[in-house]
């Protein structure tokens, strides 16, 4: 029996459902996801292990028009990611109409000669009228080699993408071990679940200000005391973080201590605290300590 082996880079706009497919594709939660476009900053692999195939999926931050230093190691993290691509699935929301970020993002992808599948994301959110109307326009911008609608959300078609995709990867090697699921390691999963519950309680300018470090972590067999920082931009945020009687970052630590539990397998007491870094996306030296820029030199 032959091995098939392939890197897929999943890109997409913002709020596309990126992170949500790889979950999906992944039957497990390696990405964090949530309403807020930026939600995921930093690719992240999973890798599919079967007899005869190895898959890595590289989630990718959503393309955006850079408006800080983060935004633009973001940027560089997605288009690192196609340059090493077997297949690259271009995500998108079918709800939205095709529009300017679209634009930026297909003249990246015509400068490709990866395979380009289209995967048309949320299909459950409409009727079969509006998803043609959706497919006509995008086929005209690129010849995809394939065009596959799937909503990520609900595991639908994602069985036809998974197999099309094995019939584009040809004979390799195995890249990771078989027990490998992800690159990350356990404490980046720890501050992802803690920024996924800022999202998830925030709104406005909080989600895109905020960064997450685990400063300590104590366990044993049974527990864990994790001691993180949730670090923001301004005085402001700060307090509306904290929250009157400090509900608020109460309502994050309880939901972050719940998710941790699981996925750590044990008690978890998780203690949060707030700092203020002005302006920290700007910041070069704090976008290293923070592990924002994993692909600039490339
Ligand atoms: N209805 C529906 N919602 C979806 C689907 N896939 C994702 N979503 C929702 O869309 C939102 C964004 O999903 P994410 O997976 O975080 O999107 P992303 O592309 O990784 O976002 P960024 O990290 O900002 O680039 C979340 O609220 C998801 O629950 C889908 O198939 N159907």
């Amino acid at each position: 029996m032959s091995f098939k082996s392939g890197f897929v880079a999943i890109i997409g706009r913002p709020n596309s459902g990126k992170s949500t497919l790889l979950n999906t594709l992944m039957h497990t939660k390696l990405a964090i996801t949530s309403d807020k476009p930026q939600t995921t900053r930093n690719n992240i692999l999973g890798i599919l292990n079967q007899e005869d195939y190895q898959i890595v999926f590289v989630d990718t931050p959503g393309v955006h028009k850079p408006k800080t230093a983060l935004g633009k190691s973001m940027n560089k993290g997605v288009y690192s990611s196609m340059q090493d691509a077997d297949v690259i699935y271009l995500v998108i929301d079918a709800t939205k109409p095709f529009g300017r970020g679209d634009e930026f993002l297909m003249e990246r992808i015509r400068n490709t000669d990866t395979n380009v599948f289209l995967v048309v994301n949320k299909v459950d959110l409409l009727s079969k009228e509006e998803l043609l109307e959706t497919l006509i326009k995008w086929q005209n911008q690129f010849e995809f080699k394939e065009i596959i609608p799937i909503s990520a959300l609900q595991d639908n078609n994602i069985d036809e993408l998974l197999n099309t995709t094995i019939s584009y990867l040809e004979e390799g090697v195995q890249f990771y071990p078989t027990d490998m699921l992800s690159d990350r390691s356990e404490d980046f999963r720890i501050k992802e679940i803690i920024r996924e519950k800022v999202l998830y309680y925030t709104r406005q300018e909080i989600p895109h200000g905020v960064a997450v470090v685990v400063e300590t972590k104590d366990e044993s067999d049974t527990w864990v005391d994790i001691q993180a920082l949730i670090i923001v931009e301004r005085k402001s945020q700060k307090g509306i973080l904290i929250g009157k009687q400090a509900t608020m970052i109460k309502n994050i630590r309880l939901a972050a201590q719940r998710d941790l539990k699981q996925l750590l397998g044990k008690k978890v007491t998780l203690e949060l605290y707030v700092r203020i870094e002005e302006n920290w996306r700007n910041k070069e030296n704090k976008l290293s300590e923070l592990g924002y820029k994993e692909y600039d030199n490339e």
